[in-house]
């Protein structure tokens, strides 16, 4: 069997573009701690991987740095697909699949990852396919337009991104549709929120999903 099969409680995943208001999603649900298991994204350790600041290197560097960034952010996403929870619920932000289908895409189609390197991760990722249970029950696609995403991370200003155009915000926008809203695998296990609503009216939407999160078995009664 596969490694961590059958281990893993009803698993959320909250996707969505730089800036589409991931933290502050998951941010609403730390209320419900007791039942949710709340995993980030382990950016801090991407920052400081024994001293190396492996996000810096990939924006400075990008064809020399992006596809080891790459495959470390794919260990760290496994680590936390695969870590035991007692809790019914897991919801991470993001996934093994963002890294997948939308950077590591982006990163190919933008020739900013070789072939070489685009087919060392693709075996990977059939080799992880085929030997590590990664549990996806629900999607949650915070879904924005590029330019409200923009000018958000201009606005949160992480240093990192400070020379991030908004190209790359919208080639990564076309990527999570592709993923999301036309591929027929993932589609019928996503939810679409509208992501471009400013803080102070986006609480009624995530109210509207709450109990999808939460209430699992409410899922199942709706399928
Ligand atoms: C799964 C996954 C997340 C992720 C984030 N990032 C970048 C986008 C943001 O600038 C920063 C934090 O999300 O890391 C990336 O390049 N590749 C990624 N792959």
């Amino acid at each position: 069997p596969k490694y961590a099969a059958g281990t893993q409680p009803f698993t959320v995943l909250i996707e969505g573009n730089i800036g589409s208001g991931k933290t502050t999603f998951l941010n609403h649900f730390q209320q419900f701690q007791e039942k949710i298991c709340l995993i980030t994204e382990p950016v801090e350790k991407w920052r400081n991987v024994r001293g190396v600041n492996l996000l810096k290197l990939m924006y400075k560097e990008p064809e020399r740095w992006a596809m080891p960034f790459q495959s470390y952010v794919t260990l760290t996403m496994l680590q936390s697909h695969t870590q035991q929870t007692q809790k019914p619920v897991k919801l991470m932000e993001r996934s093994i699949f963002s890294s997948r289908y939308c950077f590591v895409e982006n990163m190919y189609r933008n020739k900013i990852i070789d072939d070489g390197m685009y087919h060392v991760l693709q075996e990977w990722y059939n080799f992880i396919d085929n030997s590590i249970h990664v549990q996806a029950d629900l999607i949650v696609y915070l879904r924005t337009t590029p330019k409200v995403v923009y000018e958000r991370m201009r606005k949160r200003a992480r240093s990192e991104e400070s020379c991030v155009p908004i190209k790359y915000l919208e080639e990564l926008h076309k990527l999570h549709e592709e993923w999301l809203i036309e591929n027929p695998e993932f589609n019928n296990k996503v939810v679409v929120l509208d992501a471009d609503l400013d803080l102070e009216h986006i609480g009624s939407e995530y109210k509207r999903y709450e109990n999808h999160i939460i209430n699992p078995t409410f899922i199942r009664q709706q399928q």
